[in-house]
């Protein structure tokens, strides 16, 4: 077979559910976390080959939460699986993006970049800006049952090891199993136990950005039908919508349909010592790793503390029928490896790289990997484990690094609406085909070779997914906010071609 993942399979392997799978692999995959990030690597290890197992720490798959934005590049592989593609596309939310000042102000609309681009046809059809977590967790898992691959839950896993020699890695439970295989893909989200094991306790700990996000999602039918609610929902007949209010160190993300309506407020608080987690009483780190429920009031007596708030707003987290979950944004500061030293564990997701809501981007990453991860382990196949989760990390870490960087640029965007009234499409959070038009699949099918010829040889790989020209470089949230408190200009976007 050709190894260029997007040519016809001329080998056949199994045929399922519509979902054409490659010839077997024989490499054992074990999948921690059923999360957007493990959910997607269970789908795409099956459609590669791989034998697959799930473990899932919660009793049942987890609904909760409101919606995510999407782009293309994380669903680019939904054309394999024909009823998942029409379940994305009954579910996805397809709205035009429009920014307000906190007062209600309109002050500049756009559509997504990559509409009716080339880009979008080869994703299958219509991707919209965002898609509520309870609708795709199903959708996954409704593919995943229909596929038969094995999830599960109830299995919290505490410990992961690896035996060099032998070439297989064991995840460990807090009930006393050891489930082992030939590569485990930790998606245990931010606190993955897989951190010990990759760097005996000097990962980067995850710190509080002193910013917060209160969210909730709930059926629009719960709403009563006031008329200055109603004004900033869509009408029958209407498409979606996607409205984004702005103000110093405040933002609130409204996104409604005809039927289900969310919203998120992001507000930052009063700036703390610099503190990592790690470093916090029992009691202050429960308050950055848990999310606190809020009830319509005290979250109305949070945004009041900015007076002129669009009354439309206020009526809506007013009347939010079900409780408002508050969260601590943490950060990881970015971290080069993601693989243990044996190679036969590799994070994914916020496993390995975490997002602030402004670069609108973790659950697209992690779908990212999950496509890229599963395509380097059929490129090597059985006899290349080791080697195949380091190309992934090679071709992955320097474009997640960048983008997860734009979440504090775009927060000084989204901080300035008041002042850019004179140049409303400054506010427009423009992210370049680079970013939305990457199809992760074929990069990594296109450069894995020479990206192993590169790490077997100890020379630098040069990674294209990344905006034409960029010179990549380094960098943390430190110097991230140290430049924000000064009031400096990023100079990410000018940085290589940010608009191609
Ligand atoms: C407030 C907020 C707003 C966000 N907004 C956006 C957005 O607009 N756009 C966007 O793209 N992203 C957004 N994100 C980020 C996005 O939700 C995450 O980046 C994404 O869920 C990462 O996927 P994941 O699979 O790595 O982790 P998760 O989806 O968190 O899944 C991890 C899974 O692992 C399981 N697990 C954890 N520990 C263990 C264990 N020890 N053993 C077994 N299982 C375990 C968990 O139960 C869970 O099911 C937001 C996140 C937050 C908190």
């Amino acid at each position: 077979m050709k190894n260029d993942a997007t040519s016809p399979i001329i080998s056949l392997g199994e045929f399922k559910d519509g979902v054409q799978r490659y010839p077997l692999t024989g490499i054992k995959v074990l999948i921690v976390g059923a999360g957007i990030g493990g959910l997607l690597a269970a789908l795409e290890c099956y459609r590669k080959g791989h034998s697959v197992l799930v473990l899932e720490r919660a009793p049942s798959l987890s609904t909760v939460g409101d919606v995510f934005a999407t782009h293309p590049p994380g669903f680019s592989t939904l054309k394999y699986y024909p009823a998942l593609l029409r379940d994305y596309q009954a579910g996805s939310h397809d709205t035009q993006i429009s920014f307000y000042t906190r007062q209600g102000q309109f002050v500049a609309a756009s559509e997504p970049e990559w509409r009716d681009t080339a880009c979008e046809r080869e994703a299958g059809g219509r991707i919209g800006v965002t898609i509520p977590r309870p609708a795709h967790a199903a959708m996954l898992m409704g593919q995943i049952e229909r596929l038969g691959i094995p999830v599960l839950f109830g299995r919290r896993v505490v410990r992961y090891t690896e035996d060099r020699q032998a070439g297989i890695a064991a995840a460990h439970t807090d009930g006393g199993e050891c489930f082992d295989a030939d590569v485990i893909i930790a998606a245990d989200g931010i606190h993955s136990a897989a951190h010990d094991l990759l760097k005996k306790g000097s990962y980067p700990p995850y710190q509080p950005t002193n910013s917060y996000a209160a969210r909730a999602g709930f059926p629009r039918e719960l709403l009563a039908p006031g008329p200055q609610l109603q004004s900033i929902l869509p009408k029958p007949g209407e498409r979606d919508v996607t409205r984004v209010y702005c103000s110093k160190d405040v933002h609130l993300f409204l996104d409604a349909t005809q039927t289900y309506v969310s919203f998120c407020y992001v507000y930052k608080d009063t700036p703390k010592p610099s503190q990592n987690t790690c470093q916090l009483s029992e009691n202050t780190r429960h308050k950055y790793e848990h999310p606190m429920a809020l009830t319509p009031a005290e979250l109305l007596a949070i945004m009041t503390k900015d007076p002129d708030w669009d009354p439309a707003i206020l009526e809506l987290v007013s009347q939010a029928p079900r409780e408002i979950m508050q969260w601590s944004l943490n950060f990881r500061n970015p971290h080069r490896q993601w693989t243990s030293p044996g190679g036969h564990v590799v994070m994914i997701g916020d496993a390995a790289h975490t997002f602030l809501p402004t670069s609108g981007n973790g659950a697209v990453q992690a779908s990212e990997d999950a496509v890229s991860i599963a395509e380097c382990l059929r490129q090597g196949g059985r006899e290349n484990i080791a080697w195949s989760t380091r190309v992934h990390n090679t071709l992955r870490y320097e474009r997640v690094s960048t983008i997860q960087r734009t979440g504090f640029v775009n927060q000084d965007i989204l901080d300035s609406v008041d002042q850019v009234s004179q140049h409303p499409d400054a506010v427009i959070l423009k992210i370049g085909s680079w970013m939305w038009g990457h199809l992760p699949e074929k990069y990594a099918a296109d450069n894995y070779r020479d990206a192993l010829a590169a790490l077997r040889s100890g020379v630098p790989f040069e990674n294209t997914n990344l905006p034409p020209g960029y010179k990549f470089r380094e960098w943390t949230m430190e110097e991230e906010q140290e430049r924000q408190s000064k009031g400096i200009v990023s100079d990410l976007r000018s940085n290589g071609d940010w608009t191609a």
